[in-house]
């Protein structure tokens, strides 16, 4: 397939988009979120060689909420190794990202590291090494390293507001830390964990973000500039696909066929290995908590550029 001007396939995307009326309802049960209006669209391709192709909001900031999850995993991998897998699995969950039902069946390991269970379990252990403040410290200059952009902040406001109304949150540490697996205070702990959902970003910082993961763990090909190695990025690549969007994976691989990770800020951080990042901002939600026009917006990518991992026309 011949790869089409990506300026035009991304302003096709944007009018095509701005056309559809299902647009999905932004996540309320965080106070600040339910604020945001759903008229929003951004989206920013990076490519293998650094070109930048954008619409609409991509350089608004928006929460990027368990988008979070890829980077605070990818940390937490450079922490303690593989060791992690003893305290969180591999496995697609079928079940909501908030969902507490599995823990009991399985001794308070969670499914996987991109559910709220999993990613609070990394906020753990990555703890294990750090002051609460500390950690955010060096989770943000990670995101600055990965970026290249230093301006990237966490917002106080939605932190406060997740802190305020997280009782599944509360029920999920509490649950784990019943079983073990979580050793510190769950106070502690959901401090990091709201703070690490709370980072604003743009799709355009979103993007250059997930670029190691599509350059095979580096930020540039055919650098030096290592962030993490090749396997590891192929991974954590396999655990987008499989994970990423709770118990709506299956259907976004079916429809996307790409390694994403969603958050209920309406972002989705797609990787098209060693061709592409691809952020998409579209606040409103389908009922599995994905972004609804994010997820139309990325099928209508993969059908434009025949990206898609499982495609056999090359
Ligand atoms: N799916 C999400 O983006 C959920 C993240 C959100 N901070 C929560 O813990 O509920």
């Amino acid at each position: 397939m011949k790869q089409p001007d990506l300026q035009i396939v991304v302003d096709q995307i944007a009018d095509e988009m701005a056309q559809q009326s299902e647009r999905g309802v932004v996540a309320d049960y965080i106070p600040t979120l339910a604020s945001v209006s759903p008229s929003h669209f951004g989206m920013t391709i990076i490519d293998h060689d650094g070109n930048c192709y954008m619409s609409g909001d991509a350089d608004v900031a928006f929460s990027i909420q368990s988008i979070s999850k890829v980077f605070s995993l990818t940390m937490a991998l450079g922490f303690v190794g593989d060791g992690l897998w003893s305290r969180v699995g591999r496995e697609p969950s079928g079940s909501a990202f908030n969902s507490i039902v599995q823990l009991e069946w399985e001794q308070g390991i969670p499914r996987n590291p991109f559910i709220n269970a999993g990613a609070i379990v990394v906020a753990d252990i990555l703890l294990g090494r750090y002051e609460p403040r500390e950690i955010l410290g060096e989770f943000l200059r990670f995101m600055h390293t990965v970026t290249g952009d230093d301006t990237i902040t966490i917002d106080e406001a939605v932190a406060k507001s997740e802190n305020e109304t997280g009782f599944r949150n509360r029920a999920l540490a509490n649950y784990m830390r019943a079983y073990g697996n979580i050793e510190n205070t769950v106070e502690r702990n959901l401090g990091v964990y709201f703070h690490l959902c709370s980072l604003s970003m743009s799709c355009h910082q979103l993007a250059s973000a997930g670029r190691y993961l599509m350059c095979g763990g580096r930020r540039a090909p055919g650098t030096s500039d290592t962030i993490i190695s090749q396997q590891r990025a192929k991974r954590i690549l396999a655990l987008m696909m499989m994970c990423g969007h709770y118990d709506g994976s299956g259907e976004f691989a079916y429809r996307v066929g790409l390694p994403g990770k969603s958050g209920v800020g309406g972002g989705i951080l797609a990787i098209a290995p060693g061709i592409a990042s691809i952020a998409v901002w579209f606040p409103g939600l389908n009922s599995q908590g994905n972004s609804q026009l994010g997820s139309n917006a990325l099928e209508r990518l993969v059908e434009l550029t025949g990206w898609s991992v499982f495609r056999t026309d090359q």
